[in-house]
């Protein structure tokens, strides 16, 4: 464990794991989450800094590769949240409609399909996006993916499974009423090209068409860890938060958890 030192309210702590795993809190953070008394594998007193007595690399075996997608409508906040996640639970963040932004401005030979696509609205074949997200999984080093925005119809939830041969563990589906989505993204004010109420409009009946049947599957699955989005920031991240920790004390052995927090 590296301790990288304290700084007023702000005692930050870094562990690496085997090169996997690499989580970050701060002593406010960890004093907003003191309720769970559990954070990453790790006992928490939010009076102190952190005791640390149990190693994150038990809560995720090395080979096991940890997927998460993030599905909701455009503007229900799946980027904002997944960079708080990202800040707490030292996940890789992929969003699927960041590569391919990244990739149209490279002018690479699917730069045209991907801008004309993303103008109406539509979505990217699987091909384009897969190998993307490929590229960023592999390069990232983690073994633990927020996927978000994708998949987004049925030919890229299959095309991934295929292609990939991973299934997510869950599903985040941030459900949010299109009025409220709409008025986030006109005030998103990223100088975004499709954040214009024409393409806005293609994008909102593209993901009811082709989008909500995916979460309608997954949800058949047992997979979809629903999420009220049309809450304000933290307050979404709260539940988010606690979802996350419960999932992961799940995936581990309990019984040891149990043991140690009655210790503390
Ligand atoms: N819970 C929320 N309440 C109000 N505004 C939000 C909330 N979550 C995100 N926003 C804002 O709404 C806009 C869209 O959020 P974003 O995370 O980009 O959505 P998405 O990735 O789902 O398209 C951004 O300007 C963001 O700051
Ligand atoms: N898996 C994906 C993700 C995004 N796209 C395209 C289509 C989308 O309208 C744009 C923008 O997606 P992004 O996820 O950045 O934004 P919204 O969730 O729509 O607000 O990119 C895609 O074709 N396939």
């Amino acid at each position: 464990m590296e301790v990288k030192g304290s700084h007023e309210d702000k005692s930050v702590v870094s562990f690496h794991s085997k090169d996997f795993i690499n989580l970050q809190c701060s002593r406010r953070d960890l004093t907003a989450a003191g309720r769970y008394q559990y954070f990453m594998g790790t006992i928490i007193d939010a009076a102190e800094p952190l005791v640390m007595v149990k190693d994150a690399n038990e809560i995720f075996s090395d080979n096991k590769i940890t997927c998460i997608f993030v599905l909701g409508g455009p503007g229900s906040g799946k980027g904002t949240q997944c960079e708080k996640i990202v800040e707490h639970f030292g996940f890789t963040h992929l969003s699927t409609g960041d590569l391919l932004k990244a990739e149209m401005e490279s002018n690479s030979e699917n730069g045209t399909t991907i801008r004309n696509m993303r103008k109406e609205g539509k979505i990217v074949p699987s091909e384009v996006t897969i190998k993307l997200l490929q590229r960023a999984m592999q390069e990232s080093g983690n073994n633990k993916f927020l996927i978000d925005g994708f998949p987004r119809n049925e030919e890229n939830r299959a095309a991934f499974e295929n292609i990939m041969n991973i299934q997510p563990d869950f599903v985040f589906f941030f459900k949010c009423s299109e009025e409220e989505r709409k008025r986030r993204i006109l005030n998103r004010n990223q100088g975004r090209d499709d954040d214009n109420i024409d393409t806005i409009l293609k994008r909102f009946k593209v993901y009811e068409e082709s989008t909500l049947p995916i979460i309608e599957y997954y949800r058949s699955k047992g997979k979809i860890c629903e999420i009220d989005a049309e809450r304000p920031v933290e307050e979404v991240f709260e539940v988010i938060y606690r979802q996350l920790v419960e999932r992961m004390r799940e995936g581990t052995d309990v019984e040891v958890c149990r043991k140690e927090e009655k210790a503390v």
